[in-house]
């Protein structure tokens, strides 16, 4: 469903588990700062208001989004992490560089979570503009980090 239909930030806070001893490790690009440091403040806002502690939330940086892979990685192999959740937003430019860096990803941090048997969440924007970003980081979609971190929620308590 479009995010036009339904906003990245509603979610049921239904069957929802005891999240006070979980661990989760952020990484976040650091392409495009203003929209993934409002991804950042989504996810971190929505796991301390499902019961994890600040205490038990680890954020990382990399570069950029084709980064986010190895920085999932880096995170998914401390046994104590528990779910690692992936914020970066990649904008389509003149080439087709764009789609090399959303495949890599999408395929980087699926191969994560199977080969760790962990949650590794896609909170990746792919957006062809800056306002579509925007509206999906805080506007008027919602915010994906919003809807990457009750995903990892949720698959914890799956
Ligand atoms: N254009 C964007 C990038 N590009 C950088 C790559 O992610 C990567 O860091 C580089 O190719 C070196 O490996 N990254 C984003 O996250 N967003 C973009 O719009
Ligand atoms: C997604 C990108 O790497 C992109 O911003 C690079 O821009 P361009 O395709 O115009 O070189």
């Amino acid at each position: 469903m479009a995010s036009n239909l339904k906003s990245l930030s509603d979610y049921s806070d239904k069957n929802i588990t005891d999240m006070g001893k979980k661990k989760f490790a952020i990484v976040v690009s650091e392409w495009n700062e203003e929209v993934t440091e409002s991804l950042y403040q989504g996810a971190y806002e929505t796991l301390i208001a499902n019961g994890v502690s600040k205490d038990n939330i680890i954020k990382k940086m990399v570069p950029g989004s084709f980064e986010l892979s190895m920085g999932a990685q880096w995170m998914a192999q401390i046994e104590e992490i528990d779910a690692v959740i992936c914020l970066g937003c990649v904008i389509q430019g003149e080439t087709r560089h764009f789609d090399f860096i959303c495949d890599a990803v999408a395929h980087g941090i699926t191969n994560v979570s199977l080969k760790y048997n962990k949650p590794v969440i896609f909170g990746v924007l792919t957006p062809n503009t800056q306002k579509q970003a925007l509206d999906r980081a805080g506007g008027k979609h919602g915010n994906k980090g919003d809807e990457a971190a009750i995903t990892a929620v949720k698959m914890l308590g799956f």
